[in-house]
Formats: structure tokens, sequence, C-alpha cells
């Protein structure tokens, strides 16, 4: 059966907290998405569903047509990374590296190996005895190894240095191109990862605001600067998202109709600048609703 991970009219409270209303998402077989939204969104009491760690109140979690809430066939095709508390203090990183193919059948000692080194963890350290930055770096190099067909990063890289970020990034992306598998990204550190997306949700108080790919975000999402009744032309095509007057400088920020997309052009007197995932994440959380992007 192909791998996929669903997600129907899932609610949960936590100590009476209404922290996710009927979400509904799903994750296909080796496409990386990003899971994005503000602090307390509820992207960690989702993804702690997805990986089995908790149950819904409401709703139903698949993972390839299974619970996974102690499911130990589901749970073994899932590697949840955190932002911390992956492992056990105590443990040394050799006897954390030990028993991961018990957990992941797909686990490459070989990678493990190189991304050790790579990050420069010493295998006599226990995790009590790591800075914050290396034992992110063990979450990570845990993450890539297990080659798990759901991978799960969760703010994995709390105390790495932007050069180890980099690292990451990179290895993450290497990986899955020699072993495709679906991966989930969660992070605030949106515009350095944006170019591993290939589809993102965006979570707003405990809902999902949009869910769209990579590709049809930039054909959508522009900054346009021109002269008023050009500028003023374009409204209707879109959904405003701001729009300002600097000294008779006009721009607009527009996030352009799935049904104005086909025929979508700008006024020659206009220039249009593409819109980060950064910029439009800004928008689409806005707390002042008349402007937010909440396709709901
Ligand atoms: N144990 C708990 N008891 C009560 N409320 C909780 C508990 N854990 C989380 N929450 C609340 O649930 C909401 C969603 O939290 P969650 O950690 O899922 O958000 P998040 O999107 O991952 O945030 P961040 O980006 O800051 O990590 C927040 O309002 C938070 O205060």
């Amino acid at each position: 059966m192909s791998f996929q991970a669903t997600v129907q009219n899932v609610s949960k409270s936590l100590n009476k907290n209404k922290v996710l209303s009927s979400v509904s998402c799903s994750f296909e077989k080796d496409v990386i998405y990003g899971l994005l939204g503000r602090n307390g969104a509820g992207k960690t009491t989702l993804l702690n569903m997805i990986s089995g760690k908790s149950l819904p109140d409401e709703g139903s979690i698949k993972i390839s047509g299974q619970n996974p809430f102690n499911h130990e066939h589901s749970q073994k095709q899932i590697c949840f990374i955190r932002e911390s508390q992956n492992f056990k203090p105590t443990l040394s990183i050799r006897a954390i590296i030990k028993m991961m193919p018990a957990f992941y059948p797909n686990w490459n000692q070989h990678k493990a190996t190189e991304l050790l080194e790579l990050f420069e963890l010493p295998l006599t350290k226990k995790v009590s005895q790591l800075s914050k930055g290396m034992e992110s770096a063990l979450g990570i190099t845990v993450g890539i190894a297990s080659r798990a067909p759901l991978t799960i990063f969760d703010e994995p890289y709390i105390g790495m240095d932007a050069h180890a970020r980099d690292e990451f990034y990179k290895e993450l992306l290497d990986d899955y191109t020699e072993h495709p598998r679906t991966i989930i990204l969660s992070t605030h550190l949106i515009d350095e990862v944006s170019d591993l997306f290939q589809e993102v949700y965006f979570m707003k108080k405990g809902e999902i605001a949009l869910h769209e790919t990579i590709d049809n975000l930039q054909q959508r999402a522009f900054l346009i600067h021109g002269p008023k009744d050009a500028i003023e032309s374009l409204y209707p095509k879109g959904h405003v998202l701001d729009k300002s007057n600097f000294m008779g400088d006009y721009s607009l920020t527009l996030y352009v109709h799935e049904d104005s997309l086909d025929d979508f052009s700008i006024p020659t007197t206009c220039k249009k600048h593409k819109l980060s995932l950064q910029q439009l994440m800004v928008y689409l959380t806005n707390h002042k609703e008349e402007n937010s992007l909440w396709v709901k």
C-alpha cells in the first residue's frame, strides 16, 4: 500500500482549552511539507497526534490506513524529531545510535556515521553533556538516518548556528533526493528553508488557514508597484493583503484569485516582485482579520 498520512476533522482540547478545531489535511508519499504558523497555532499538538503520541478528541488520524496510536507497525514508519528531549539524558551517543535500528527498519548506519562526523558529535558523550546545538544535531542525525517513510522535524535546530543549519538543509535534501520519503518540517525560520518545501500548510489558531503547493504560491503572491489607476485596476484580480501610498508610489500586495491566474498580467506601468513565504505568512496569520488571507 502506498504511503499516506491523513487527518480528518480532528479536534483536540488540552486542559479544557480548545487547541485544534476540525483540522483536516493529508501528507502524500515522498513530498516535503512545511507546517507553518505563529506560536501557539497548534503545530506541535497536531504533529504529536500524527506521530501517534496522543489521540484526538474527535476525528481520525490514519497512517496508510491505520490509527498510529499504540500501533507498532505505524510507529516504525514514523520518526518524530522534536525541539528537545528526544533522547534520555543518561544515554551516550553510541548507545542511542546502537538502538536505532530496532525502532526504524530503514535505518542507515553509514549515513548516521557520516552525519555524526559532520556535526562533530563524539560517540562517548552522554546526552546530558551535550550543548543545545549538539543535542539538536543528534536529533537531526537520527531523523535523516532513520529514512522513515514519514519523517517529522518540529523546530529541530534549537541552538544550532547558521552554518550547522545550512549543513542540515543540504544533507536533508541530498538524502531525500536519493531516498525520497514524506517529510514534514515545522519551523519559524521560514525563508531559510522555503526552497526545501514542495507544499505548505499554514495554521492559525488551531485551524488550517491555507494549503498550497509552493509553485502555486509563487504564481499567486506578489508585491506590485505603480501609478494609482494601474494599481487600482488590479484590486478585483485577487485578495488585497496590503496597499500603501508613499509619495505617489502606490503599492499593492496581492494574492491572485485562482480563477484569475490564467490571464493575470500587470499593466506595463507597474513592476511586480514575488512575495517570500515569510512575508506571506505574516499576512496570512495577521491578527487583523480584515487583511488576513484566511481562506475559510
Ligand atoms: N499541556 C498543555 N496544556 C494546556 N494547553 C496546552 C498544553 N500544551 C499546549 N497547549 C496550548 O495549545 C496551544 C497550541 O500549542 P502548540 O505547542 O501545539 O503550538 P505550536 O504551534 O507548536 O507553537 P510554537 O510555534 O510556539 O511551538 C497553545 O495555546 C498552548 O498554550
